[in-house]
């Protein structure tokens, strides 16, 4: 559960986060390759730019738990709306529903849409945290398929006929936002530690 950076053995790293289908999907992704423990926490967010919210969100955890985190906030984006609801997706989905986020689109042509997902690692709670983003571009859909996770039945990523809801997990695994941002943490960590032989 350690990480360790070349010069030593650093304390292990947090994923800090209230979503448990997003921890399902980040275990998932992630398998073995890099170790870290899960911590169930609400953390305050910011109002803003996607990018700042995931960093505040990121110093905010390393205070809380005093040592390495990573935090990421997720954000879906109507391009008819200039990338709104964006990071307020989650009080749209909660007040408005699927059929409310497809109305806020009842008077464009234009339904596309992208989905963002923004990881934030700070090495404690003096370091400055590093982000990484991935994208996901799409259309925005009367609901189908499972209401299992989120925004998933309204959401078509572009090249497919289904829904994030109706595709099988390692589908949706394999081309969404937020496998696309944890590659590139993954090798920024592979990069800058080493996580074998640890205790
Ligand atoms: O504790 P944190 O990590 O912040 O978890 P959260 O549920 O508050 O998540 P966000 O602040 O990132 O808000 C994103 C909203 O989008 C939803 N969401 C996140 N990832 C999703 C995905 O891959 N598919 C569908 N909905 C998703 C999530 O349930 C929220 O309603
Ligand atoms: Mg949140």
């Amino acid at each position: 559960m350690s990480a360790a950076n070349k010069l030593g053995l650093v304390k292990p790293i947090t994923f800090v986060t209230g979503n448990a289908k997003k921890l399902e999907e980040v275990k998932t992704i992630l398998g073995h390759s890099i170790p870290f423990q899960a911590m169930k926490l609400d953390l305050p967010e910011l109002q803003g730019e996607p990018e700042d919210i995931s960093k505040e969100k990121a110093r905010i955890a390393a205070r809380e738990i005093g040592g390495p985190v990573i935090v990421e906030d997720t954000c879906l984006c109507f391009n008819a709306l200039k990338g709104l609801p964006g990071p307020y997706v989650k009080w749209f989905l909660q007040k408005t529903g699927h059929e409310g986020l497809n109305n806020l689109l009842a008077a464009y042509e234009d339904k596309t849409a992208y989905a963002l997902c923004i990881f934030s690692l700070a090495l404690g709670p003096d370091c400055e945290p590093i982000s990484f983003a991935g994208r996901t571009e799409g259309k925005i859909v009367p609901p189908r398929g499972p209401n299992d996770f989120g925004w998933d039945p309204i959401f078509q990523p572009q090249g497919y006929n289904l829904t994030y809801a109706e595709m099988a997990k390692e589908e949706k695994n394999s081309i969404s936002h937020r496998r696309r941002a944890l590659d590139k943490l993954r090798e920024h960590l592979c990069n800058h530690y080493s996580f074998d032989n640890l205790p």
